[in-house]
């Protein structure tokens, strides 16, 4: 049963403007207003797009999932909203002024520097790691799905795509594949569909160097749709990896590379991964 704050009136939401596209709907910058003198607070609405059952069910689940997640860096549930006209849920988060990742680099790129860069690795994989003790794959790390909520805090966004590994396995098989975004995909995932902490690792090296090359390459659309015959994988002799993006230490390298290794037990814990990064700190330091 829903706690009684967790419920907005949609004669109270005041559509501001239209945030953006998520995975299957929209989310819209409204003002929850009760009392209609705009002394209200901002919130981001997602709601579902198309209504074809198998939608609903996943939107259903990212309700869930996103309820049940308390964490400084991952964005935070309000509550939902019943819309009796659409006969559908609104999701009902936080809003964070500052926007996307995406968007902050590009404006912001001048003045963010490498200690930053890592402050902000440093806490998407915080919320990583919580998200792994939660049993949770994310399924869908990328810049795109950070947001920005102050100059030196970022959180995780997006739940669409997030699933819970069975207590028995050590990974989720996904049935038929999605539109696949298949650049921050591990290969497990592309060739078997496999999705697990471990792949959740190879997406957070492509967020490292996305941050790295201040989301450059997320401006230039890369083949976000796999097809069949895609999912044979170049063989692992053909280990082919992204260069270090220009002015990109030696050392943050180096962790996206481990973040890339072939098989999947060979890549390091986000609890590792956070020593690395803490240890690429201090060393910036010296
Ligand atoms: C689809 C949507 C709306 N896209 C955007 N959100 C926001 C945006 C800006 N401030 C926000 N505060 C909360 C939320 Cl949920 C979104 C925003 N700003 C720009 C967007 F393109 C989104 O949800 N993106 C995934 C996310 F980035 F959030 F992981």
């Amino acid at each position: 049963k829903k706690q009684q704050q967790d419920v907005f009136e949609e004669r109270y939401l005041r559509f501001i403007s239209i945030l953006g596209k998520g995975n299957f709907g929209s989310v819209e910058l409204c003002r929850y207003d009760p009392w209609g003198d705009n002394t209200g607070d901002l919130v981001a609405v997602k709601e579902l797009q198309s209504n074809k059952q198998a939608t609903v069910t996943d939107f259903q689940r990212e309700i869930q999932t996103i309820s049940s997640l308390h964490c400084d860096y991952i964005v935070k549930y309000k509550g939902i909203c019943y819309s009796t006209g659409r006969l559908s849920t609104k999701l009902v988060m936080e809003y964070l002024p500052y926007g996307s990742l995406i968007g902050y680099m590009e404006k912001h790129r001048q003045n963010v520097c490498t200690r930053r860069l890592l402050l902000f690795a440093s806490q998407i994989c915080k919320g990583m790691e919580y998200l792994q003790s939660m049993r949770y794959v994310h399924r869908d790390l990328a810049a795109r799905n950070i947001l920005v909520a102050s100059d030196t805090l970022v959180k995780i966004a997006d739940f669409g795509l997030t699933k819970i590994i069975p207590v028995d396995k050590e990974y989720y098989r996904v049935t038929q594949p999605g539109e696949s975004p298949v650049f921050w995909y591990a290969p497990e995932s592309i060739s078997e569909l496999k999705f697990s902490h471990k792949s959740d690792i190879w997406s957070f090296g492509i967020v490292l160097h996305e941050l790295f090359s201040y989301c450059d390459i997320s401006r230039n659309p890369k083949r976000v749709i796999v097809y069949p015959e895609d999912r044979k994988l170049c063989p692992e002799s053909d280990n082919w990896r992204l260069p270090a993006p220009s002015q990109c230490p030696p050392k943050v390298h180096s962790i996206m590379m481990q973040c890339w290794e072939f098989n999947s037990e060979d890549r390091p814990s986000f609890s590792s991964l956070q020593d690395l990064i803490e240890n690429s700190l201090v060393t910036l330091n010296r």
